[in-house]
This record gives structure tokens, C-alpha cells and sequence, in this order.
């Protein structure tokens, strides 16, 4: 099909491209154009689908996206140590380099080039998203118009879809929806399902809306319906302005295609649709509407699709017939790999490269050259006739109360805990194995001087236990949770506190059942004190506090290391140190004095501290007089407070780290 429309487009080209219709004469090369506005979405949606409507029109305002002279480039760092007479300088690395252009209403830009090219970085900087700190940008967006840094809420009036699917493996498709619903949108419950229904049937997640997203954990719906959800969660507010970065990436051929189809529906529908795109095939390439070719950051093709293979054709680069397009331009825009790999001679081989790179950098310059001056050139300075500016009651920039956050946050997180086996019924079972195991080898603590040692390691081995179970179930779920909490947060659907505090209130049964479960088989089976009725709940109350500050340790952890592998890896070596100052392992008096002040921060110490206290404080046999052997320097209620102190602390740390997060992701 590719070939037979390229035949029709040799002789005479005419193309509506942003509204200007493109003639052309493959003789002459020489492709003039001639301006006539007429952008009519709905009829296109009819005309070109044959009456095909999938995506319900949007009665909201259509969005012109105009980038000019966008050029972001590295800031190189001066090592002032390095200065010498020699000292080069490092050089800065261009990035994006002068690139301008617009994107109408009804569009759907595809913007394809080599790996490196600076698709990602374009598509965030034209997004608003954060773009890194090291990198200078220069050049102005506009919105209708209006520029794009002077708009109180750019955020609310477009969409970003990332590469990767952030969405709750638990939840179904339904829930997914529906909870961006609930907090994104205003109005009435009525109406927020009304929306969920409608994109439900938009993205045909009709058959799937109830099974569960999945991971690794959880069988769920398949990689295209999960990229669709994506897209769902984000169209939920009905967005004029859709960013997407490699949408088919990792999809199969057909699942990609059906994508590509959908994200194409809804840009007929008038809504801009701007999508970075790894390798599309020939089907894909098929449905393109807008192409934009980036080679080392500038831009050497912008303009239909359709038009590109005679364009290139008519600079040279003719696209073999029966090949894909797409992976012609691909290979066109990449270098050129090298030929004489083998040489051994290390200084040829240097020369060769930098040869293969000056040849590449000439390429693109004649492409950039060729571009600039082509007749298709993206006309950066053409204004829709029908787009009016952005004004604040176009901007949705709705935010629901913190307690309906919370409550729908706390919600969501019991769902989870439940429907993830490894936070549930698992950690029973492995509290129910190390309860087991401190029976077997801490028998008999009673008063006796082997009886009171066996105590002691029961007691050490409990608070061990009972902090590595707290961390773990911190460690392993959280890593997984942050994209989804970064996402949302940025995307004004709930604030960071509302979050935080969602997270701490559903952690509270497994933060009781787990200590208490541990510690009701335990306790009597070991033979641990019953002198007076108060210690055993004061033994489980201090169990519990143990474990609530391991959680709220493990989260300063996990906020910090996005790595869920580094997080783990690194947990030992951020909690040992801390649980040698426990007083078990090494003589505080052995400290030395400079590590003396560590011991303070261990809740470890005061954990233990606070058992052992507790256990021989109430006991009525003292034969060996362990508290002074221990030479604890604080009582039991300060050890108490001390952990108590940690858990807020370690909390209140992480709250910290969260909201430093969602600002930098901003
Ligand atoms: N913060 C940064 N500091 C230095 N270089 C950067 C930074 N961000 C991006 N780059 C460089 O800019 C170039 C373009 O990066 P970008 O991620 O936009 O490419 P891309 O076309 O999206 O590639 P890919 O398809 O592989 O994702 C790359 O060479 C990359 O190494």
C-alpha cells in the first residue's frame, strides 16, 4: 500500500499539511505550498473511517502547540584541579539544536530518530516536564498563542503517557479508571463513573475492565490493554494535549498497531497528539499522520508522513521499493557502523571513527540544509484561525479534599495488602515459622543463669526478627509503589502528605497482627516472665513499636533508592552497624568514643533495651542480677519514649524525602 500511494505521489503531490496544501513536481524537485485552513476533525473522523466514531468529540478547547528555537545542551563541568597548560577543556554536548515548530488540533506527531537522537528530551521539554538540572535550555513553547511559562496550569490541560505502564498490579482496569476518576474530576459520583463508562468503551477495555492489572506476582490483562489503561487514566480529564513516549515499545506487531490506531482515533477527534515512536512498522508507519525525523538533536523531517519518501527521494535518499519506510529513515539517521573493527592499530581506528563521525555530522547537515529549505518545512509561525487562548476556566486545575484523598489512598492500600500475597497471608506464615524457630532455641528462660542467658538471646533474636519483618515488607513494596506515587502526585491528584499518611494508617493491622501474632507464641512458650499481669501487653506493646520504627526506617530507605535491587542491597549495610549498638553483640563500654554517639540512633538498642528492661524490671527472681550486668544506661519508660522518638523521627524524615521527591519530578 506504502508503494502504491508513493506511484500516486511521483507525479503530483498534493498534501493538506498543518493547513497548507503541498504541490509537488517530482521533475523539478521543488515542492511549493499554498495556505487554506481546514482543520474539521469531526469530518475527517467520518470521511476518512467511514463513518467510524470511536472517540465521543471533545467540547473542550483545541490546543496549537508551537515550539521555537528549542536548544538544550550540556553544561560542562571545569575541573579546576585539571587546569593545566594541556587542560582542554570539556566541551558542551548539543542535545536539542534549534529546533522549532507547530502542532495543530487534530494532529498526530510522530517523532522518530536514531537511539540518542533527543527524542525523550524534546517530548519533555514540550511536555513541561523536569528536565534535567545539568542541561542549559533555551527557546519559548506556546500554547494558543500563549506563552507557555507565563500559564498558571499547563499541567491540567495535557496528558503524559509514560514508556513504562505505572499503574497498581492489584487493581483492575475498572479500579485503575476509576480511582483517576474519583480524584482527578469534579462533579458528582454519577458523573465520574458516567467518564470511567465512556473511556471504557473508547479504548475497548470493555471485555477486561475487571481483571487485575498484574506483575510479576499476578496473572493480569495483556501488554496492549495495559497500555491502553495508561492511556485511560490520563484521557480521563479529557486532555486537548497528549505527550506520549514510546508508546508500542515492548508491545507485539499487533498489539502496537491497535495503539497507534487508538492514539490516531483520538487525535481525529481534534485533540493534539504528539508521541515519541521506537522502530514502527510498516503498519504503523501507515497510519502516521504528522512525521518528525530527529537526527543529532535537529530536526531534518517535519511535515505528513505521506510526503516524506518522495521528499527524501527528491534529496537523494530514495527508499528501496518493498521496504518499510520507517527503517529506511532509521537507517538513514544512524551512523554508519564501522568496517575496520579488527585493525589493531589503535590510532587508525581512531582516526576511522572520527572520519565516520565527521561523514555522519555532514550527512545531517545536508539533511538540516535541505530541510530548512524545503517547501515543507514546518511553519512554525502559522497560527490556526479558529484556536483562541488558553484562559483559566479552560484549566481544570481541580484538586479533591484531603480527607476524601486519604480515604480513597487508605482504601487502595488495604485492596493491595490483601490481593498481594507477599504482604499477607505469606508474612503470616513466615511469623508463624520464626515464632517456631525462637521456641526451638530459646527454651527454658527461667530465673536460672542459663535460663537468663537463653532469655537474653530470645529477646535480642526477637527484636531482630521482628525489625528485619517490618523492613522487608517496607523494602519490597514500596520501591514499586514510588513511580505510581510520583506519577499521581505530579498529576495533582492527591498532595504528599495525604499520601504519606494513607500509607501509615494501612500499615497499622499488619504493624499489631505481626508483632502480636509473633509474640502470643512466643511468650509462653519460652517461659518469659508472669509476674505481674501488665507485662505481657507491655512486652506485645513494645514488640509493636519495634516494628513500626524498622518500617519507619526502611522507609527513609526506599524514598531515597528508586532501585528496589539497591534498596535491598544496601539495606544491611544502613542496619547492622546500628544493630552491634544494640548492646548484645559489643560492650558499650568497648565503643569507642568517637562511635560512641552512633548508639543513640540505634533502635536497635532502645528495642532491646526496652525488652530486656521490661522482662527483668517485673521479674521476681533476680539470682543473677542481670539489669546491672546489662549496664543499661536508661530506664524502661526512656527507652520507650527513645523508640517512640525514632518512629516519629524516621517518619517525619521520610515525609521530608517524599515531598523533596514529588518536587523534583514536578
Ligand atoms: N542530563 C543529561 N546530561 C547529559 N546528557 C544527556 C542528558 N540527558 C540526555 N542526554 C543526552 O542527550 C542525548 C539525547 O537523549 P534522549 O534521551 O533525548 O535520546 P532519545 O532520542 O530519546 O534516545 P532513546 O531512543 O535511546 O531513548 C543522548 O545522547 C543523551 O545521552
Amino acid at each position: 500500500m506504502v508503494l502504491e500511494k508513493d506511484k500516486k505521489l511521483q507525479g503530483k503531490i498534493v498534501a493538506s499539511d498543518q493547513n497548507l496544501d503541498v504541490e509537488s513536481d517530482d521533475n523539478s524537485g521543488e515542492l511549493q505550498r499554498k495556505h487554506s485552513f481546514d482543520v474539521d476533525p469531526l469530518k475527517r473522523n467520518n470521511d476518512q473511517e467511514g463513518g467510524r466514531k470511536i472517540f465521543k468529540p471533545s467540547t473542550k478547547k483545541q490546543m496549537q502547540l508551537t515550539f521555537e528555537n528549542i536548544v538544550i545542551r550540556t553544561v560542562p563541568k571545569v575541573k579546576k584541579c585539571c587546569k593545566g597548560p594541556n587542560y582542554e577543556p570539556p566541551k558542551a554536548k548539543s542535545i536539542l539544536n534549534d529546533v522549532s515548530g507547530t502542532i495543530l488540533p487534530g494532529q498526530f506527531l510522530s517523532i522518530i530518530g536514531a537511539s540518542g537522537a533527543g527524542k525523550t528530551t524534546l517530548l519533555n521539554f514540550l511536555s513541561g516536564r523536569e528536565i534535567s538540572q545539568n542541561l542549559l535550555k533555551t527557546g519559548k513553547i506556546y500554547v494558543n498563542g500563549v506563552d507557555r511559562d507565563k500559564m498558571k496550569g499547563f499541567s491540567a490541560l495535557s496528558a503524559y503517557v509514560q514508556q513504562d505502564d505505572i499503574l497498581f498490579q492489584t487493581m483492575t482496569v475498572r479500579e485503575c479508571l476509576e480511582f483517576a476518576a474519583k480524584l482527578k474530576l469534579s462533579g458528582t459520583y454519577d458523573e465520574k463513573i458516567n467518564r470511567v463508562e465512556e473511556i471504557v468503551k473508547e479504548l475497548r477495555l470493555n471485555k477486561c475492565q475487571n481483571t487485575k492489572i498484574g506483575g510479576p506476582l499476578i496473572k493480569g490483562v495483556s501488554g496492549g490493554e495495559r497500555k491502553r489503561t495508561s492511556i485511560g487514566v490520563e484521557l480521563i480529564t479529557d486532555p486537548q494535549l497528549i505527550f506520549l513516549d514510546e508508546p508500542t515499545t515492548g508491545l507485539d506487531s499487533f498489539t502496537a498497531t491497535s495503539v497507534m490506531e487508538t492514539l490516531r482515533d483520538l487525535a481525529q477527534t481534534g485533540r493534539t497528539v504528539i508521541s515519541t515512536i521506537h522502530q514502527p512498522n510498516s503498519d504503523i508507519f501507515e497510519m502516521f499522520d504528522r512525521l518528525m525525523l530527529l537526527a543529532q538533536g535537529k530536526i531534518i523531517y517535519f511535515n505528513e508522513a505521506r510526503l516524506s519518501v518522495d521528499y527524501f527521494a527528491s534529496i537523494g535518499q530514495r527508499c528501496p521499493e518493498l521496504s518499510n519506510p520507517a527503517d529506511y529513515f532509521m537507517s538513514m539517521m544512524s551512523i554508519e557502523s564501522h568496517e575496520e573493527e579488527d585493525t589493531e592499530d589503535k590510532q587508525a581506528l581512531m582516526r576511522s571513527h572520527t572520519q565516520i563521525l565527521e561523514q555522519y555530522t555532514q550527512k545531517i547537515d545536508f539533511f538540516d540544509q535541505s530541510y530548512q529549505n524545503s517547501s515543507l518545512k514546518n511553519d512554525y509561525t502559522f497560527r490556526a484561525p479558529n484556536i483562541s487562548e488558553v484562559s483559566d476556566a479552560d484549566i481544570n486545575n481541580q484538586q479533591t479534599g484531603w480527607c476524601y484523598q486519604l480515604g480513597l489512598l487508605i482504601q487502595r492500600n488495604f485492596l493491595n495488602t490483601l490481593r498481594l500475597p507477599q504482604t499477607s497471608y505469606v508474612k503470616v506464615i513466615v511469623t508463624v515459622i520464626t515464632a517456631i524457630f525462637t521456641i526451638i532455641l530459646f527454651q527454658n528462660c527461667d530465673g536460672t543463669p542459663q535460663g537468663v542467658q537463653n532469655r537474653n538471646g530470645a529477646l535480642f533474636f526477637m527484636t531482630m526478627t521482628i525489625a528485619f519483618n517490618a523492613i522487608q515488607n517496607i523494602i519490597l513494596i514500596f520501591p514499586d509503589e514510588r513511580p505510581v506515587f510520583l506519577r499521581e502526585v505530579n498529576n495533582n491528584m492527591y498532595s504528599v502528605t495525604a499520601y504519606f499518611f494513607g500509607k501509615v494508617i494501612a500499615e497499622i493491622p499488619i504493624s499489631i497482627i505481626t508483632p502480636v501474632l509473633f509474640g502470643c507464641i512466643v511468650y509462653f512458650s519460652i517461659g518469659l516472665s508472669t509476674a505481674h499481669s501488665y507485662t505481657f501487653p507491655l512486652f506485645l506493646g513494645i514488640l509493636i513499636l519495634i516494628y513500626c520504627t524498622g518500617g519507619s526506617y526502611a522507609l527513609i530507605i526506599s524514598s531515597i533508592f528508586s532501585d528496589k535491587q539497591l534498596a535491598v542491597t544496601l539495606t544491611p549495610v544502613l542496619i547492622i552497624p546500628f544493630m552491634l549498638f544494640a548492646g548484645f553483640f559489643v560492650n558499650q563500654d568497648n565503643i569507642p568514643i568517637w562511635l560512641i554517639e552512633f548508639q543513640y540512633l540505634s533502635f536497635f538498642k532502645y528495642g532491646y533495651q526496652a525488652l530486656f528492661l521490661c522482662m527483668h524490671e517485673t521479674e521476681v527472681s533476680k539470682k543473677c542480677n542481670p539489669v546491672s550486668d546489662f549496664n543499661s544506661p536508661e530506664t524502661l519508660g526512656e527507652s520507650i519514649i527513645a523508640l517512640a522518638a525514632m518512629f516519629v523521627g524516621c517518619y517525619t524524615i521520610s515525609l521530608f524525602i517524599m515531598k523533596m521527591l514529588s518536587k523534583k519530578y514536578e
